[in-house]
């Protein structure tokens, strides 16, 4: 286990620092125990002579001074060893998440995140801080006092000796059994909180459906499992505590029985007997809280597994042929097949079409038919099964991430925003633009009315994910921010889908008009067909495969589904006129 943590944790000196500071620390404790071998035996003589003792009396003050001196500097020093774990622990999981598909991020994958990087990071520096030097202690006392017994009475010294295989064995048992129990225990606690999550977050949904009072059934259910888990693993563990505390008792026994049998017959007098007895009582006493170190040791094991699960999740495989940049900003889809898990079926079966630079491309197609999943994979949220999507003739997966990310404006369905101001949120997308940018960026979203009606205006804080804001206003400072990027290519899922329909025309107008005057690249997916009304070309897609592809004047000579949909628009238009 300690090859993982180093593997995670490359920091050798200060684990070792930790170990020997703390394996001094049980030295000195064990020698001090041992000091009382000769004070006892002095006092227990028939004449004792107490001048004797000034010598065991000044080591005992030295061996006191340095317990003293080494728990002063081996305290701080373990809780900066853990927080320093602890934290680099966080800091690689944080790192690595910036290199993951962004498919990764899944529900599932986004609570497991969140929870190794408190709960596992920081068991993983208790470890170091805490645990590990509880059991050098707990090892280094005992080990001290055994030499001390052998050098004193070898018949004892080789009982006590005894303890340590049968001591291993039940610790092995226990162990076996805490990682068992541990599993089942972390996987209903992963549960629980899931669970607990769901309820908090499903409150508007609970309440508007009835069960507010009994929503919390499946949390009740989660906190059952727990309960029987806990006691399941509170069972399972009786058996081999009570063996450990019997091995431990066992050479108490013996060691009293002998030490009595060899005082009886005059080979060791009372004085050495009572000494030696008290030897074994301090050397049983360490021991005692190893077995329960051993199970936190499984548990600290469980816990870098989990963390190292995240760590060794594949990354987006880097370039193949670095190098490579795209010549121009067009966007080419080309038998592109893609199934989202393996097993699946395809989302999108050999989709291919071409949208050329400066141009827009409308994606439409009932719901499911994979136009979020097109902008995903343009975007290379996740890599396409075969086939391959090229943006100025380089294929998206030769492209590092950044040069990629630079030329592409994202606003999705689902907006998030930081937890900042409305202009700290805008601003993300071009730290350095200047604030005439920001505002007509603002305005062309029409984010510029929001503002004025918000007391702190710019400085407004918009709440975790953007939660004191509504749908509209957030997907206007997303809308402000993907045209803050200034960007050669944007896609636009939905964009304008928040807004009352007077806002959704002038906001479309102006994502037209920019997109004219910078000659952007633009792919959008709108169910409206007046949003798409100025696309140059348009994609339907139905069932991820493209139906049918064209210029809107082609398309309504072929009197497919785009015909169709333009009819019903027009004829739907016209009612509302007359
Ligand atoms: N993260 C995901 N994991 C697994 N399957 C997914 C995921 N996202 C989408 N799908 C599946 O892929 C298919 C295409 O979904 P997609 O979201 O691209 O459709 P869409 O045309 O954009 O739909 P809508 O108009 O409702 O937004 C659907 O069958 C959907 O269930």
């Amino acid at each position: 286990m300690i090859r993982h943590l180093l593997a995670l944790w490359p920091d050798r000196a200060a684990l070792y620092r930790v170990l020997a500071l703390f394996a001094a620390l049980g030295l000195t404790e064990g020698l001090l125990f041992a000091l009382l071998v000769p004070v006892l035996h002095e006092l227990l003589a028939p004449e004792p002579r107490l001048a004797d003792l000034t010598p065991w009396a000044l080591g005992g003050v030295v061996l006191i001074a340095a317990h003293w001196t080494l728990t002063v500097l081996a305290t701080p020093v373990s809780f900066a060893a853990s927080f320093s774990l602890t934290r680099a622990l966080q800091l690689r999981i944080g790192h690595h998440l910036t290199t993951l598909p962004l498919g990764w991020f899944t529900p599932d994958h986004k609570a497991r995140v969140a929870r190794e990087i408190s709960h596992s990071a920081a068991k993983a520096g208790g470890f170091v801080g805490q645990l590990a030097p509880r059991i050098v202690t707990a090892l280094t006392t005992p080990l001290t006092l055994l030499v001390t017994t052998l050098i004193l009475d070898w018949r004892i010294g080789v009982l006590l000796l005894a303890v340590a295989p049968l001591a291993w064995g039940v610790m092995r048992w226990y162990g076996r059994v805490a990682r068992r129990t541990d599993h089942v225990l972390d996987t209903t606690e992963a549960e629980l909180t899931g669970r607990t999550i769901e309820l908090a977050q499903a409150q508007p949904v609970l309440r508007a459906a009835g069960h507010a009072r009994d929503g919390g059934v499946r949390m009740r259910q989660a906190l059952d499992q727990q309960h029987h888990a806990y006691h399941a693993a509170l069972r399972a563990s009786i058996a081999p505590r009570l063996a450990y505390v019997a091995v431990l008792l066992a050479p108490l026994a013996a060691a009293t029985a002998t030490a009595t049998w060899l005082m009886r017959h005059g080979e060791i007098t009372i004085a050495e007997g009572t000494t030696l007895l008290l030897l074994v009582v301090l050397f049983i006493e360490p021991l005692s809280v190893l077995n329960d170190a051993y199970g936190g040791v499984q548990s600290t094991r469980i816990a870098l597994t989990r963390v190292t699960d995240i760590l060794t999740a594949p990354p987006l495989p880097a370039p193949r042929r670095p190098g490579v940049h795209p010549a121009g900003h067009d966007i080419h889809l080309d038998n592109v097949t893609f199934a989202y898990h393996d097993g699946a079926p395809p989302a999108l079966r050999d989709v291919s079409f071409h949208c050329p630079a400066g141009t827009t491309a409308a994606l439409l197609g009932p719901s499911g038919s994979g136009k979020t999943t097109v902008t995903r994979l343009i975007a290379r949220f996740h890599d396409v099964t075969t086939g391959a999507i090229r943006i100025g003739g380089a294929d998206i997966r030769n492209l590092p991430t950044d040069e990629l990310t630079d030329h592409l404006a994202i606003v999705f369905q689902d907006v998030y925003l930081l937890d900042d101001t409305i202009e700290n949120n805008v601003r993300l997308a071009r730290p350095d633009a200047t604030p005439d940018e920001v505002h007509a960026a603002a305005a062309a979203a029409r984010l510029d009315e929001v503002i004025y009606r918000l007391p702190d205006g710019w400085h407004t804080q918009v709440g975790e994910g953007g939660a004191r804001l509504s749908g509209g206003e957030r997907q206007r400072v997303s809308l402000a921010r993907a045209l803050l990027k200034n960007a050669p290519i944007v896609l636009l899922d939905e964009a304008a889908a928040s807004l009352d329909p007077e806002n959704e025309r002038l906001v479309t107008h102006a994502l037209h008009a920019l997109a004219a005057d910078r000659s952007s690249t633009i792919v959008v997916i709108a169910h409206r067909i007046e949003t798409l009304a100025k696309a140059d070309h348009f994609v339907v897609l139905d069932h991820g495969r493209v139906a049918e592809s064209g210029t809107l004047p082609e398309l309504l000579a072929a009197d497919g589904r785009l015909a169709a949909l333009w009819t019903r628009h027009a004829e739907a238009t016209e009612g509302a006129d007359g």
